[in-house]
C-alpha cells in the first residue's frame, strides 16, 4: 500500500516567530506512523530553522519553488545545490501560482524536476485545470500533457519517487473542492498516464495528492478514495491544530 503524505503549503504566509511557533506545536505531536508523511513547505528564509527544529522528527521540509541551475547570475533565485545544502528535502514544482504570477512553464518545470533529483531532492510536481478548461472537458488532456512533461526523461525509479498533486485551480483557495469522485477520476488518469509512459509497477508507487480548499472535514472522504494519497492543503495548513488533524486523517 501506498503511504500517505500530507504536505501543508503555507504559500506566502507567517513571519518567522510564526513559523516558530508553528514547528513547536507540531513536532513531538506527527502520529509516529510508517502509513503518513507530513511535510511543511515554507518560504525560504525559514527553511534552514524548520530543518533545525524538526531534526530527528517525522516532519519533513520542502522549499515551494527552486531554480535549476546549479548557481549563476540568476539575481533573487534559489538554486537546488542551497536547499540541499540547508538540508530540505523535498521542492514543490509547477504549483500553478507560479505557473500563473511567474511564467514557470511545463519545460521549465521539466528542467527543475530534473535538477531536483540531481541533487537529491523530491519533487511535489503539481498540475491542473482552470474552470474554463473543466467546462470545455479539456481537464484530462491538459492534465495529461503536465505530467508527460513534468517527467519527460526521467528514469523510472525517479518517476517512482515524484510526486503529483493534482490541484484543480478553481479549487484553490475558493472553498470549492472538486468531489471526492471527480477529483479521483482525475488522479487515476494521472496515474494511467504514468503507466503509458513507465510500467504499471512504477505507475503504482506514486504518490499522487489532490490540493484546492482540503481541510480537516473533507480530508477522509478524499484519502478514502482509490488513487488519491494524500493532499497539499494550503489555507487549513497554516494552524498547527488543523495541520496536525490533516496529517491524522493519513493514518486511517
Ligand atoms: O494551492 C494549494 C496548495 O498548494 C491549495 O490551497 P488551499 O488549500 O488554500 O485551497
Amino acid at each position: 500500500m501506498r503511504k500517505k503524505i500530507i504536505a501543508g503549503n503555507w504559500k506566502m504566509n507567517k513571519v518567522l516567530s510564526e513559523s516558530n511557533q508553528f514547528v513547536n506545536a507540531v513536532v513531538g505531536k506527527v502520529p509516529d506512523s510508517e502509513q503518513v508523511e507530513a511535510i511543511v513547505c515554507a518560504p525560504f528564509p525559514y527553511l534552514s530553522s524548520l530543518v533545525e527544529k524538526t531534526n530527528g522528527s517525522k516532519v519533513k521540509v520542502a522549499a515551494q519553488n527552486m531554480h535549476f541551475e546549479d548557481n549563476g547570475a540568476y539575481t533573487g533565485e534559489v538554486s537546488p545545490v542551497m536547499l540541499k545544502d540547508l538540508g530540505v528535502s523535498h521542492v514543490v514544482l509547477g504549483h500553478s501560482e507560479r505557473r500563473e504570477y511567474f511564467a514557470e512553464t511545463d519545460e521549465t518545470v521539466n528542467k527543475k524536476a530534473h535538477a531536483a533529483f540531481h541533487h537529491g531532492l523530491t519533487p511535489i510536481v503539481c498540475v491542473g485545470e482552470t474552470l474554463e478548461q473543466r467546462e470545455a472537458n479539456e481537464t484530462k488532456n491538459h492534465v495529461e500533457a503536465q505530467v508527460k512533461k513534468a517527467i519527460e526523461g526521467l528514469s523510472d525509479e525517479q518517476v517512482a519517487e515524484t510526486i503529483v498533486a493534482y490541484e484543480p485551480i478553481w479549487a484553490i483557495g475558493t472553498g470549492k473542492t472538486a468531489s471526492s469522485e471527480d477529483a479521483n477520476e482525475v488522479c487515476s488518469h494521472i496515474r494511467n498516464v504514468i503507466k503509458e509512459v513507465t510500467s504499471e509497477a512504477i505507475a503504482e508507487k506514486v504518490v499522487i495528492q489532490y490540493g484546492g480548499s482540503v481541510k480537516p472535514s473533507n480530508i477522509e472522504e478524499l484519502l478514502s478514495q482509490s488513487d488519491i494519497d494524500g493532499a497539499l492543503v494550503g489555507g487549513a495548513s497554516l494552524e498547527a491544530e488543523s495541520f496536525l488533524q490533516l496529517v491524522e486523517a493519513g493514518t486511517k
